[in-house]
């Protein structure tokens, strides 16, 4: 069975554009005021794989939990294909099977097998028939290269095998876009190579929109097709990086000249921005 997760042809996306206009957040625990973000603008179009990178604490989470409806904003507004999912009238986004997060930790239900752990989310939205939810959740596993452990429990598989059907369980629900916060933070570089291919992969049949975060500036110019290094908090965007390395990606490609010549620029602005922020904290401290 061919699963709906497929994008023929590799047709571009016509979905899963975000406008992220003059957004700010403001926390404010016990009258602290904390500014997270300051009159953050991006437009991201559909299909694009955008990684965020900037400097630990400068608000790139915010921005994700404000268009996956966990946090409200406190100014500006969020769009997703052109319709407001968060402004002034309405500061918290709703929830919604379009946006879906991958955590950092994974959230795969051990007592499920990845078969039934995939097909979780359809199942209780009442998507499809049970039997049908399962056929397309085995599918998409195999598509994933999962298929010989679509029968097994989390526990009994490899985390990277894990990690990879967590993206398959979110993709099942035909998402516009994808947001990961580091998912592969605590992982091994070659562990963290196959994870990219393979996420990649996944993305060369989808074509969903996918906002990334991360601090590995290689991760970030491998994936993406832009790159938006983050100023120091209060976020805003400091430098957006094309990254014009053709796809489809492969590990080839982080020996190329034109790669290093990009993590180089990368690497630049984000340090640029480290300092600033350990500046700051130094005075915060004095
Ligand atoms: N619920 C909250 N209440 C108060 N302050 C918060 C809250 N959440 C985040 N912050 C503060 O807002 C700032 C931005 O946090 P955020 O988690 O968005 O940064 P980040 O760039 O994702 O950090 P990291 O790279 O370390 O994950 C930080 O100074 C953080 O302490």
């Amino acid at each position: 069975m061919q699963t709906q997760l497929n994008n023929p042809a590799g047709a571009p996306a016509s979905k899963g554009a975000i406008s992220i206009r003059n957004v700010t957040k403001v926390y404010d625990p016990d009258g602290a005021q904390v500014m997270a973000v300051d009159n953050c603008s991006m437009e991201i179009a559909p299909g694009e794989v955008c990684m965020i990178v900037g400097p630990s604490g400068c608000g790139k989470t915010t921005l994700l939990n404000a268009i996956a409806g966990f946090h409200s904003i406190t100014g500006g507004e969020i769009l997703l294909d052109g319709v407001p999912l968060c402004g002034a009238k309405k500061p918290l986004a709703d929830q919604g099977s379009d946006r879906i997060v991958v955590f950092q930790n994974g959230a795969l239900f051990p007592w499920k097998t990845l078969a039934e752990n995939v097909a979780y989310g359809p199942m209780v939205q009442g998507r499809w028939p049970k039997a049908e939810c399962i056929e397309r959740a085995r599918s998409a596993l195999n598509e994933a290269g999962l298929g010989a452990v679509a029968d097994k429990y989390p526990g009994e598989v490899s985390s990277g095998m894990a990690r990879r059907a967590e993206i398959v369980r979110a993709l099942i629900n035909e998402p516009k876009v994808l947001l990961l916060d580091e998912p592969y933070r605590a992982m091994d570089a070659l562990t963290k190579q196959i994870m990219h291919e393979a996420l990649l992969e996944m993305y060369d049949r989808t074509k969903v929109t996918i906002y990334f975060i991360t601090h590995d500036l290689e991760e970030a110019i491998f994936l993406g097709d832009r790159v938006y290094v983050m100023t120091t908090r209060p976020c805003r965007v400091k430098k957006v990086i094309d990254i014009n390395l053709p796809r489809p990606r492969d590990y080839h490609t982080l020996t190329s000249e034109a790669f290093r010549l990009l993590v180089q620029e990368a690497d630049e602005a984000v340090h640029e921005e480290a300092i600033k922020a350990f500046q700051a904290g130094e005075r915060e401290m004095a």
